[in-house]
């Protein structure tokens, strides 16, 4: 029996995405993305690996979905390859459907509901090639592209997210080049944010059909300067706008923040948003997703290089709005990522969410973290895992008591998979995945989750 309990029909879950799981990249019709581009482009992935093989998630999904199943997860969030569904960014790959079918129908025979996730940065190439996100036809692509799998799985499939962390595949694919398609201009990537939020709003209104349920995923951090002088402040507030309340504003409210509009003016972001976009975009989710892992503390430096650890090459350009910001550690444990471990953040940012944009009910679309993991006996301990993980539910617990309409937590991740930049060498997941013979191992803090969701609540 659960001493803190969570509300009735909280969906426990865990999270993954197409391109970091499944390989199979060429099998029944899929498409090349810019993931594949990129990661067979030398020097952009650890050790040159990539999502050709992955964790062979499109041949193994039966045995992983039967996992999930016996752990106890109620939910499950996944995203959909776009190139698998429409190679080349365009008309129907009907195998490429079939998969996320017989993906869905498993989940549903376990008892497990899935929440599908149209565009975690697996763009088709193709698109990219024609211009990608810094087009605004892209988003127009985006808006055929989710009809295409909505009318093919929304008899099964009622909650729907369009873009996974506008931020991540703006300002880190086409401002910092960490992520693909790798492309340096902090021009190229304030269109790609607004053209990424103008898919959403295209994209929201056809989801709804059905009956179904639709969202967003932005990843959002805690921001703190580390002191309160007037630089430190105003680089808290340029870092708050431009990851937070820039995402924040457009998806709610319908508006951009001023001051972040005009700490974007100089690469040109007036020109990009046309009339009527922001009504298209704002007041069209049914719920919002929240990706939480850490607080960002930052001071004012004009030497800083205006980074976070974000992928294991030291990018030569900041993201737009991050120049002379310096990311500080505070202090706090950090993960194998280097991601400062501090729960109260979640809870900060659940509570300034309620309350500033009040109404939306709220997930936990992502939060976990990367440790070193040893199998030892055919198992394995990962108390860090567990300790980060309890924390943070017990801050999602408090909010809720604070009166945070949240609704269900998903883990990041359920598998150990392709962690983007950094390959294979670090690892997420609640299951354990030895990548020479893909042998899963649940670790502990997946069998301490199985049970705090059975129990729907921690001890
Ligand atoms: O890095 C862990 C996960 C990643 O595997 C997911 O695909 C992605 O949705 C995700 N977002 C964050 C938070 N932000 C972030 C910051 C720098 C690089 C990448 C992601 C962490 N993660």
């Amino acid at each position: 029996m659960a001493t803190r309990g969570f509300p009735e029909g909280f969906a426990w879950g865990a999270a993954t995405a197409s391109y970091q799981i499944e390989g199979s990249v060429t099998a029944d019709g899929r498409g090349a993305s810019i993931w594949d581009t990129f990661a067979h482009t030398p020097g952009k992935v650890l050790n040159g690996e990539n999502g050709d093989v992955a964790v062979d998630h499109y041949a193994r999904y039966a045995e992983d979905v039967a996992l999930m199943g016996s752990l106890g997860l109620n939910a499950y969030r996944f995203s959909l390859s776009w190139p698998r569904i429409q190679p080349g960014g365009r008309g129907v790959n009907g195998a490429g459907l079939d998969f996320y079918k017989r993906l869905v129908d498993e989940l549903l025979e376990q008892g497990i509901t899935p929440y599908a996730t149209l565009y975690h940065w697996d763009l088709p190439q193709e698109l990219q090639d024609a211009g990608g996100w810094p087009e605004r036809d892209t988003a127009y692509r985006f808006a055929e592209y989710a009809q295409v799998a909505h009318e093919a799985l929304s008899d099964r499939v009622k909650h729907w997210m369009t873009v996974n962390e506008p931020w991540c595949a703006a300002f880190l694919g086409y401002g910092s080049g960490d992520h693909a398609p790798g492309l340096r201009s902090s021009a190229q990537a304030v269109r790609a944010a607004h053209h990424l939020l103008l898919a959403h709003g295209l994209a929201a209104p056809l989801l709804k059909a059905n009956d179904c349920l639709v969202g967003a995923a932005p990843n959002l951090y805690a921001v703190t300067p580390v002191s309160d002088s007037e630089a430190d402040l105003d680089a808290a507030r340029r870092i708050d706008g431009l990851q937070n309340r820039f995402f924040l504003d457009a998806l709610l409210r319908g508006s951009y923040p001023e001051d972040v509009v005009a700490d974007l003016e100089p690469f040109g972001f007036a020109d990009v948003v046309q009339p009527g976009d922001l009504d298209l975009i704002g007041g069209k989710v049914d719920f919002l997703g929240i990706n939480y892992y850490s607080r960002h503390t930052v001071s004012a430096d004009p030497d800083a290089a205006g980074m976070v650890a974000t992928s294991p090459f030291a990018s030569a350009s900041p993201w737009p709005g991050a120049e002379s910001v310096a990311f500080v550690n505070a202090g706090r444990p950090v993960t194998d990522m280097g991601w400062e471990v501090d729960p109260g953040g979640l809870h900060e940012i659940l509570t300034r969410v309620a309350k500033e944009y009040p109404s939306v009910p709220l997930y936990i679309t992502e939060n976990g973290a990367a440790y070193v993991d040893t199998v030892a006996d055919g198992g394995v301990d990962d108390q860090e895992r567990l300790d980060y993980i309890e924390a943070h539910l017990a801050a999602c617990h408090d909010a809720i008591a604070d009166g945070v309409p949240l609704k269900g937590y998903f883990a990041w991740s359920f598998l150990d998979n392709f962690e983007w930049g950094w390959g294979y060498g670090k690892r997420f997941g609640l299951v354990y995945v030895d990548y020479e013979t893909q042998v899963r191992i649940p670790k502990s803090s997946a069998h301490w989750y199985g049970r705090v969701a059975r129990h729907n609540g921690l001890s």
